[in-house]
């Protein structure tokens, strides 16, 4: 592999377009498990071999055993973690963990308890957060600034490719310590993170069609590889989809199919540069027996102050812009994906 020159590729699975992980190993010998690398979030956690049976979620998924890894290092301390979406709580480890064939000592969670929602719909056994550390729950130092310590990347950046089709191969790419061209053309825009040390922008505005309808004051956009959608506040979210003629049922926004050609593009203001999302990027398009079901990729989420109110692109925005995560000169940057 071409760790030579301080990159280190991670090929990606992509389920549905809805779920993007990768391979990594804990232990030794290695216990392989599927992560989503999730700039949303800061710590290491997969299910754990002592988890209760009664943890649906957490028996059908890879479990790290312990007591068969012989660099194993005991530590204990309780570990819960809250995303909107479900919750995880367990107990910490340590271990050697390998990505992208770079092995670091890690501090990482065994869960023990996995919320059936979401996590029984999740292809993933666990998440490999990449957020900064002041996100990181009980202060634990994130596996990206233990390969930064390590001096061997070649720049102290991380790239996310997300292939937009499922029968794609790869499914999508995470580099290491630079950005792989193959999955980009044209040229890299940049835009600041906030100073609160997340991966999170200014936002100037979001345009349906040719008109600005949200967020004109500006606001704040997470940029979350570990999320599938594109999430906004409910009462922008809901003025979108009247907009654009979406129905809510149990399972999220729908159009009907026959009306996708005609939907407006949907823009989100960044850094000076406009970034659209036409309907071939926003609607999930899938053929059932009883017909087609179209899927807007759009999602409500209040997220209370101090925090929020914000946008949080997901995959669907990350799968049209390829995006570069600058630790070195905390900035993000954007260029059109292949
Ligand atoms: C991983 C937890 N997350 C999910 O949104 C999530 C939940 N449950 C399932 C089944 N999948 C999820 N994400 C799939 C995916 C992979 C890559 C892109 O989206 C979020 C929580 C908030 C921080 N960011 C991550």
């Amino acid at each position: 592999d071409d760790k030579k020159n301080g990159t280190v590729p991670t090929p990606l699975t992509n389920y549905l377009d809805t779920q993007y992980f990768g391979e990594i190993s804990i232990g030794s010998p290695a216990q392989m498990f599927n992560v989503v690398f999730d700039t949303g979030s800061a710590n290491l956690w997969v299910p754990s071999q002592s988890c209760s049976p009664f943890s649906t979620a957490c028996y059908t998924h890879n479990r790290y055993d312990a007591s068969k890894s012989w660099t194993y290092v005991e530590n204990g301390t309780g570990f819960s973690i809250q995303y909107a979406s479900g919750n995880v709580r367990g107990f910490l480890s340590e271990d050697v963990v390998v990505v992208g064939g770079i092995p670091v000592v890690q501090v990482f969670a065994e869960a023990t308890s996995l919320s059936a929602m979401p996590f029984i719909f999740a292809k993933f056994d666990g998440v490999l957060g990449m957020g900064y550390p002041n996100v990181a729950i009980d202060g634990i130092t994130p596996v990206f600034d233990r390969i930064m310590s390590q001096h061997v990347l070649k720049e102290e950046v991380f790239s996310v490719y997300y292939s937009r089709d499922p029968k794609h191969s790869p499914g999508g790419e995470l580099v290491l310590g630079g950005t792989d061209p193959n999955y980009y053309t044209g040229n890299f825009n940049y835009m600041d993170t906030r100073e609160t040390g997340k991966w999170e922008v200014t936002m100037k505005g979001v345009s349906v069609g040719m008109e600005i309808m949200f967020c004109a004051e500006g606001c704040t956009a997470v940029i979350d590889t570990g999320s599938s959608y594109i999430t906004g506040p409910a009462s922008s979210v809901s003025v979108l989809m009247q907009t654009i003629g979406a129905q809510l049922d149990e399972s999220g926004y729908k159009v009907n199919c026959n009306t996708v050609k005609s939907l407006p593009s949907v823009t989100f203001h960044l850094g000076g540069q406009e970034y659209s999302l036409t309907q071939e990027d926003y609607i999930l398009w899938q053929s059932h027996i009883e017909g087609d079901v179209c899927t807007v990729t759009f999602r409500a989420l209040d997220v209370p102050p101090p925090t929020g109110p914000i946008w949080i692109l997901g995959a669907n925005f990350i799968a049209r812009y390829y995006t570069e995560f600058d630790r070195r000169n905390n900035r993000i940057g954007f260029a059109t994906a292949v």
